[in-house]
């Protein structure tokens, strides 16, 4: 199966995930990170980090992206986009959150200053991921 994005799919998602960025809520940080996610049948879904001040609470873009893509039936992603000033990777914890729904998904790094991205499977970002697959309740 061919995983790769295409070059308007990409287009797309770094305008989806920087314009969403506008949106985050990082009074705390001050650094407000975009993300967008496409869907198999060509949907974007976005989020942006929330922050609070009990800051452990803070959610990431990424993760605000999952849990709506989820909320919405969408299960299977073609890829995501994280934008940001610098074009930082997905922390750690986004990336065993999203492992969880496949680690093929191409994830586009976007730096909004000049617009450059890169893009890493999120096997590469996540190598020998912790999958569930040896837990006893694992179906
Ligand atoms: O990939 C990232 C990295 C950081 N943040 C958020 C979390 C927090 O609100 C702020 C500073 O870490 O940026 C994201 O949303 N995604
Ligand atoms: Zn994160």
């Amino acid at each position: 199966m061919n995983r790769a994005l295409e070059p308007r799919q990409i287009d797309r998602l770094i305008q989806a995930a920087t314009l969403v960025r506008d949106q985050a809520y990082a009074p705390h940080s001050h650094f407000y990170v975009g993300a967008a996610l496409l869907m198999e049948d060509g949907e974007i879904v976005v989020g942006c980090n929330v922050e609070n001040a009990s800051y452990s609470m803070c959610l990431c873009a990424e993760r605000v992206a999952a849990a709506a893509a989820i909320s919405k039936g969408y299960r299977l992603w073609k890829g995501i986009a994280v934008a940001s000033v610098g074009g930082v990777s997905p922390c750690g914890a986004c990336r065993q959150f999203l492992s969880e729904f496949g680690l093929e998904l191409p994830v586009v790094i976007t730096d909004v200053i000049d617009g450059s991205y890169k893009i890493r499977s999120l096997k590469q970002l996540l190598p020998e991921a912790f999958d569930g697959s040896l837990l006893p309740t694992h179906a």
